[in-house]
């Protein structure tokens, strides 16, 4: 389960009840208490109903031969997205009827707005009328796509922008649960009703559930559409049902050169699912974000974007001080406190460093010395930053003493990264004194 995911227990479903009394005829007695039948279509749509409603304000209506979104993992799914997404435009690629990408979204995060598309006129349909009846017209805009178009449409060109208004012209993200299945079949094969929990009833349609090669061609389309389009979009992300989809597509992704990727994994009852992201910007997805511990899916993770160094036997604050004299004595890096929390466990300190210009790495300092003028070079002048790293003491060290995580947020170049954490940790165990 996501680690923002607010249900990462089972609901009450007797305080469901109360909150939303059309849940009450569904509810069960069983000998460890109340529950919900899962194997009973209605009883799980009134339960997406009233967990919407208590927890968002969401007035859903879903008609009873379409996906009925379980909300635990749609939350998961709809916020994958680094917290610093604040005011985004969000692509929702097969909406489905219930819309509940962007309903969700427009709900917890008060600056997002979407394009959400889909190929099939019904859930169209009840998609508008669920962004009409939560007053959110102003911020979804719902459009009808063809099976064969472009998976990922302009902004520009293909969209009705007078109805959002003054929106990016770029995405900051797309999302998608594609159809898993290349076949009718394959669907009835997989018992895809686990998504509900161990006995679960399944309620998609066809369309929903099916797509020509599955979900592995679907987001084969993706990738290589994402190729010809690069920063039109942040973090183009998608949903995969399957482990062997995952490897594919991963694959895929390494022949493409794509190396800014990240995996993520949830669970729903005995179900398991994968998201995977990938960006064409110089921004890097924080550790757990983009890894997973999954023992079986380690060759295909992307490479570690954080380095820790530990400090035995120095005190937090003895780091804290270290590490800002060995900073703030580098040309053309400036530092920025972040956060500072201290809890009975531990304190722990974030800093964000940037730097313009490399001045650190052995290439830089041999320059240095032939021209020695002390100038930053030129290019630093520029605007991207050519490194941020974010940088977190923390007192929960070896022999009670300390660690500095060094986490990559931007940058192209993973060598130059990878200098200024070794620099930086060496200078700062030599200002500590340590061997
Ligand atoms: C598994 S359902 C997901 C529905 C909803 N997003 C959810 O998570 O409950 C997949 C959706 O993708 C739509 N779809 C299939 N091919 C598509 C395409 N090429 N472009 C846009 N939507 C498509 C289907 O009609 C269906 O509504």
């Amino acid at each position: 389960m996501h680690p923002r995911n607010p249900y990462n227990t089972p609901p009450d479903f007797a305080q469901l009840a109360n909150d939303h009394p059309a849940l009450k005829p569904y509810l069960i007695r069983t000998h460890s208490g109340v529950t919900i039948n899962f194997q009973d279509q209605a009883a799980l749509r009134c339960l997406t109903k009233a967990i919407l409603e208590r927890d968002y304000h969401i007035a859903l209506t879903l008609p009873d031969d379409r996906l009925c979104p379980p909300v635990p993992n749609r939350y998961s799914q709809a916020f994958l997205f680094p917290e610093e997404v604040a005011t985004s435009l969000g692509l929702d690629i097969g909406t489905g009827a219930s819309a509940i990408y962007p309903l969700l979204g427009c709900s917890v995060e008060p600056e997002w707005q979407f394009v959400a598309t889909d190929i099939d006129s019904r859930s169209i349909q009840f998609a508008h009328q669920n962004v009409e009846s939560n007053s959110l017209e102003k911020r979804i805009t719902i459009q009808a796509v063809l099976p064969d178009d472009p998976i990922f449409p302009s902004p520009q060109e293909r969209f009705d922008r007078e109805a959002l208004g003054n929106v990016p012209s770029h995405f900051a993200f797309t999302m998608c649960n594609p159809p898993f299945y290349g076949s009718h079949e394959e669907v009835l094969e997989s018992a895809e009703a686990k998504e509900y929990g161990p006995n679960a009833v399944c309620t998609g349609a066809d369309n929903e559930m099916v797509t020509p090669g599955g979900e592995v061609e679907f987001v084969r389309k993706m990738v290589l559409q994402s190729l010809q389009l690069g920063s039109y979009c942040r973090w183009y992300t998608s949903m995969l049902g399957k482990m062997s989809s995952l490897r594919k597509i991963v694959e895929l992704l390494k022949d493409e050169k794509i190396d800014n990727y990240a995996i993520t994994e949830f669970m729903q009852g005995r179900t398991r699912r994968w998201a995977i992201a990938w960006s064409f910007t110089d921004i890097h997805l924080p550790g757990p974000l983009a890894r997973i511990q999954n023992p079986s899916l380690q060759d295909i993770m992307p490479v570690k974007n954080a380095f820790e160094y530990p400090y035995p036997q120095r005190s937090w604050i003895d780091v804290c001080h270290a590490l800002e004299g060995v900073l703030t004595a580098i040309d053309g890096v400036t530092l920025r406190q972040d956060e500072l929390r201290t809890t009975t466990e531990s304190p722990a300190e974030t800093m964000v460093v940037t730097a313009k210009a490399d001045t650190w790495s052995r290439a830089a300092r041999r320059r240095k010395l032939r021209a020695d003028d002390g100038a930053i070079p030129d290019h630093a002048h520029g605007t991207a930053p050519l490194l941020v790293c974010k940088v977190v003491v923390s007192g929960k060290g070896p022999e009670g003493g300390s660690f500095v995580e060094f986490q990559w947020v931007r940058g192209r170049n993973r060598g130059l990264f990878e200098s200024f954490t070794s620099h930086i940790g060496r200078k700062v165990a030599a200002a500590l004194k340590l061997p």
